[in-house]
């Protein structure tokens, strides 16, 4: 298991990371998410003991990664996929790392059948594209057989083929009862790989989530329904204090801000008001709009089409910690 617990540090007027506590279980594939600069790849550094905290721990099995006897079978790590010397191959520099972490030198060939990298092992990494140098880092992090993975970003510069072998990979690594953390910016993909979220946002925690819960709690689900008669719809929905927004091809979108509406309860209100009805579709927001709405008022950095200057003066972040 990963705790981090209280976790704080500082670059000069930076609050990188700001008390945060989370925990990453055995078992589970925990996607930890934040917008740039939001403090994870320095919270995942302190975790490997590259970096000493201001203040709180960062515990691989109840233990800093400075004190565990043998790291490496403890936990593997690919944080910056492309720090490998260009002149060396995959397998030298496989070799050098396990002479490093005294593990078997049997392994390489091991690590890098696993990782789909045998067949160009000799060769300089480089002429390795991003996605390759990514699969040489994995094989990395996996030499000392660990317990853990500890993976950040792992996803960049894999090709569709690579993402989804990556991400059968982590589940799977998962499954076999370890505790996989990983970073991620693509919350989509993270969806599909991750069993619970960790949403970070100016250093501090936002919340912890299983998947599930988090995109339907955080996403609005709206009912599209298109019947004969809208505007009688849309009297019995005001009634009720839903909000109504007309969509296109005569539907409309019906919304509880309460929540909880879904498309049984309107089914009913048309049947109870005599409309024909055409379509009823439940319309729930994607991660994307989920992570959004989560840590849109902790964002340092925007995109332009959204109008708000970069520097935009820090908004209070929220800080319940789901269950
Ligand atoms: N060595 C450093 N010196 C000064 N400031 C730093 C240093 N490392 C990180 N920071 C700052 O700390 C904050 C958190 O950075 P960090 O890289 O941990 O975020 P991140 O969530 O990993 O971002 P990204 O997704 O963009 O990689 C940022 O404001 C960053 O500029």
């Amino acid at each position: 298991m990963i705790e981090v617990e209280g976790l704080s540090r500082r670059y000069g007027e930076t609050m990188a990371v700001d008390s945060l506590s989370f925990t990453a279980e055995d078992g589970l594939v925990t996607g930890f998410v934040g917008p740039n600069g939001a403090g994870k790849s320095t919270t995942l550094r302190i975790l490997l003991g590259l970096e000493r905290p201001d203040g709180g721990s960062a515990c691989i099995d109840g233990h800093p990664y400075g004190a565990l006897d043998r790291p490496m079978s403890r936990v593997g790590a690919l944080l910056d996929a492309g720090w490998v010397h260009p002149g060396r191959s995959a397998r030298a520099h496989l070799r050098w790392l396990s002479q490093v972490g005294r593990i078997d030198a049997d392994r390489v060939d091991t690590v890098l059948t696993r990782v789909g990298l045998d067949g160009v092992a000799d060769r300089r990494v480089g002429g390795y594209s991003l996605g390759m140098r990514q699969r040489l880092g994995l094989a990395g992090a996996l030499l000392g057989e660990p317990a853990h993975l500890v993976l950040d970003e792992p996803l960049n510069g894999l090709d569709p083929d690579g993402v989804h072998w990556m991400r059968r990979f982590i589940r799977h690594y998962a499954e076999c009862g370890n505790a996989v953390l990983v970073s991620s910016h693509l919350l989509s993909e993270m969806s599909l790989t991750a069993d619970r979220l960790v949403v970070i946002g100016r250093g501090s925690l936002i919340g912890q989530y299983d998947t599930d819960e988090f995109v339907r709690s955080m996403s609005a689900t709206s009912i599209r329904v298109r019947v004969d008669r809208p505007e009688v719809l849309r009297d019995a929905a005001c009634t009720r204090g839903w909000a109504v927004e007309a969509t296109g091809a005569g539907a409309l979108a019906l919304s509880d801000p309460a929540g909880g509406l879904d498309t049984p309860s309107v089914g009913r209100v048309c049947f109870a008001a005599g409309l024909r009805v055409d379509e009823l579709t439940e319309v729930r927001g994607s991660l994307e709009d989920a992570f959004l709405a989560a840590t849109g008022d902790v964002l340092d950095y925007r995109s332009p089409e959204t109008g708000h200057a970069v520097d935009a003066p820090p908004a209070a972040v929220r800080t319940e910690a789901a269950g």
